[in-house]
């Protein structure tokens, strides 16, 4: 059996990750330890099975014992541990959920349901890191991967609808934070049915722009707001989100020269767990709608194409219908007036699901079954 440590695994992203395995009672098939930056000594999280007490995460003896390491502690860890532990000449696997290693170019994105040859190639070819993607990206790839496969993509623009998780787990709870500091601000004036709804704006307004409004992860009022820019500032003018949208897809696609161009605006909207992407796509020709409908389809377990129905697509196509949910919805799709062409659609996935813990273990899956 393979020897794996597990790091980060009480976060959000690696609860989801543990939830994952024992309902696909992965542990059973593997030896896991448990690591911590925090409890060197504490008890190991109960999967169903024994396993000896937390070890010292930054320990790059016990770290080399390991076949294969599982990562979601975050970019920090990765930098401080990753290099020193192959300089000491650890030839084990490494997983990760953090994007320091994902450009590089010994590691390879993983989401074998759109890449699974990338990944057979590396793994013959003896690669052995391997990184999730971006959730954004590893989600409209899970959407719409078929059209990629079938090489009809000329280029795809993502207006996104980023949900709080994304930015982590303090996020989420200030997100909701701000919500009920919103609904105290008017909640004598929502009880009356007489009171004037340009009053209870004014106040809104007053309570998200006041000094005392909770934003100290945030920076800005999310709550009854958006944020048009998501990570770092880059000097192309693009955020590093936006930035990660094409180099990433093409990196997944195992496309190196030739680049298909992506680009698009991301925007953190207050969602929990699911982000939202508005498509633009560019056909390199004219397909039939119901053609392309029927590659969408077919691309993998997991996409579901929602007709494009105003009833179904307000039911269907919606964080508060996907949220914690491993299917990925795809619908509104439509050829736009700009020509045949050009194709319309909006998707909807669990960022923590398909977007972080799930391309992770599925890769750990793979290697159990290759081992
Ligand atoms: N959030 C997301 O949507 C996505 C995140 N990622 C990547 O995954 C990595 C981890 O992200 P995320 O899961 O959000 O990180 P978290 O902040 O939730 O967890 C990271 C670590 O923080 C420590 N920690 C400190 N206090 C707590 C607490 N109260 N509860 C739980 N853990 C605590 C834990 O380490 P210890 O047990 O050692 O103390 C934990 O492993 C990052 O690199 C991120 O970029 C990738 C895709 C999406
Ligand atoms: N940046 C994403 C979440 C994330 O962690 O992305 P990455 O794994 O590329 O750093 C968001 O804020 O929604």
């Amino acid at each position: 059996m393979l020897k794996v440590g597990f790091v980060g695994w009480r976060g959000m992203v690696g609860s989801v990750l543990m939830q994952r395995m024992q309902e696909e009672r992965d542990f059973a098939l593997i030896e896991p330890q448990f690591f911590t930056t925090s409890n060197v000594g504490g008890q190991a999280p109960a999967i169903g099975k024994d396993s000896p007490a937390l070890q010292n995460a930054n320990d790059l003896k016990a770290l080399a014992a390991l076949d294969v390491i599982v990562s979601c502690q975050g970019g920090d860890y990765t930098s401080a541990v990753y290099g020193p532990l192959r300089a000491a000449g650890w030839k084990g696997y490494w997983i990760d959920a953090a994007s320091t290693l994902r450009m590089q170019d010994h590691a390879v994105i993983v989401l074998d349901p759109v890449n699974r040859e990338v990944i057979d190639r590396a793994l013959d070819a003896g690669t052995k890191d391997y990184i999730g993607g971006n959730c954004t990206v590893s989600l409209m790839l899970m959407a719409l991967g078929g059209l990629f496969r079938e090489g009809l993509v000329e280029w795809l623009s993502a207006m996104t609808y980023q949900a709080a998780s994304g930015a982590g787990a303090q996020n989420m709870r200030e997100l909701i934070a701000q919500m009920g500091r919103v609904h105290a601000a008017v909640a004598p004036e929502l009880a009356d049915p007489a009171s004037a709804i340009l009053d209870i704006d004014a106040k809104v307004a007053a309570t998200l722009r006041s000094a005392d409004f909770p934003t100290q992860n945030f920076g800005v009022p999310l709550a009854g707001s958006l944020i048009p820019w998501i990570d770092k500032q880059l000097d192309s003018g693009q955020s590093k989100e936006e930035w990660k949208g094409q180099v990433e897809t093409n990196k997944i696609l195992g496309r190196g020269a030739n680049p298909i161009p992506v680009d698009g605006i991301c925007v953190r909207i207050g969602a929990m767990r699911c982000h939202s992407q508005a498509l633009t796509i560019k056909l390199n020709k004219d397909v039939p709608l119901a053609d392309l409908e029927h590659l969408i389809r077919g691309a993998n377990d997991w996409v579901r194409l929602i007709p494009n129905d105003k009833e179904i697509s307000v039911r269907e196509l919606t964080p508060a219908a996907v949220g914690g949910k491993l299917h990925v919805p795809v619908g509104r799709l439509r050829k736009l007036n700009m020509g045949p062409q050009y194709l319309g659609a909006f998707t909807c996935g669990d960022q923590l699901l398909w977007g972080a813990a799930e391309p992770l273990r599925r890769m750990l899956r793979i290697l159990v079954e290759r081992a």
